[in-house]
């Protein structure tokens, strides 16, 4: 690996936006690494990715602090100068009212878009600091996360505690170069409704139906962007949606 390749670390590679941003960056020369729990993903996208940039994967579980620690300790020399981490793996799971929801699927989204996400970036820090100047954090939040709506309850606030704390991160981080980004996208056509819906394909192609989403290389192209940006420039927030997206109406309740 030629030593100015710059190397950025993707969670959540093996589908939607995280596979589409791995995409993106090596058609950009970035070298990766690439982590995911579904490894056979991984390697399937390494086989396409490899014959032009350097390829590191790994199967990690963000809501397991020992499969981080793992991944982090055991990557290899050239991959080690990290210049972007993209905190991409997230999960939404449930639609209906908050008092009907699973409280197992509550907590299973602050462990991941909360508790993972904290994790890898306490992990990885040491590395971007070393880095110094150019160095970017890049924390997928999501349109979610400030405006409300039924069924979002714990997802959208745990994109709330994203933005926040991406904030609070670069209050810290710029003193030595780092830069944070919370990039927040709206509707994204990826694996996220199915997911959402435990599996129902039809439930989420009816989501889609009749719309024009943003599609993952869309939410991609902003992240090259953010982080190829000069050294001097902080995209601090970036919200990107579909056109046919919108917050309003208000709805009043009536008696
Ligand atoms: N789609 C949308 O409308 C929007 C999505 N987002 C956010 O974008 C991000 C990517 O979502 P999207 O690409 O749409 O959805 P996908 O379901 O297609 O991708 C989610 C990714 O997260 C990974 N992931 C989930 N749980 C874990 C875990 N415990 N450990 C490691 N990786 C995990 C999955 O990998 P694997 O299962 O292999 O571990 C997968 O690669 C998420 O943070 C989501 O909240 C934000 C706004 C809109
Ligand atoms: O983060 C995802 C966008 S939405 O489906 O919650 O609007």
């Amino acid at each position: 690996m030629h030593e100015t390749t710059p190397i950025a670390f993707i969670t959540g590679a093996t589908s939607g936006i995280g596979q589409a941003c791995a995409e993106r960056f090596a058609s950009a020369g970035w070298g990766l690494i690439l982590t995911g729990r579904r490894l056979k993903r991984l390697e399937t996208l390494k086989q396409h990715l490899a014959e032009s940039v350097p390829v590191h994967v790994a199967e990690m579980d963000v809501t397991d602090r020992s499969s981080i620690e793992r991944v982090v300790e055991s990557l290899p020399e050239p991959f080690g100068n990290i210049r972007l981490l993209l905190n991409n793996a997230g999960v939404a799971l449930g639609k209906g009212p908050a008092q009907e929801a699973e409280l197992d699927d509550w907590l299973t989204m602050i462990q991941t878009n909360i508790s993972g996400l904290v994790t890898v970036t306490r992990l990885l820090l040491p590395r971007l600091v070393a880095h110094g100047p150019g160095a970017t954090i890049i924390n997928i939040g999501s349109i979610a996360g400030h405006t409300p709506y039924p069924g979002g309850h714990v997802y959208g606030a745990s994109k709330a505690f994203v933005e926040q704390f991406s904030y609070n991160l670069r209050c810290d981080l710029s003193g030595v170069g780092v830069r944070v980004t919370d990039l927040a996208p709206g509707m994204t056509e990826s694996e996220f409704t199915e997911v959402r819906m435990k599996g129902d394909r039809e439930v989420a192609r009816r989501y889609y139906a009749g719309t024009r989403p943003l599609q993952p290389g869309d939410v991609a192209a902003q992240a090259l962007h953010i982080a190829e940006l000069p050294e001097h420039v902080n995209i601090t927030r970036l919200e990107v949606a579909p056109l046919c997206q919108q917050w309003s109406p208000f709805t009043i309740l009536r008696e």
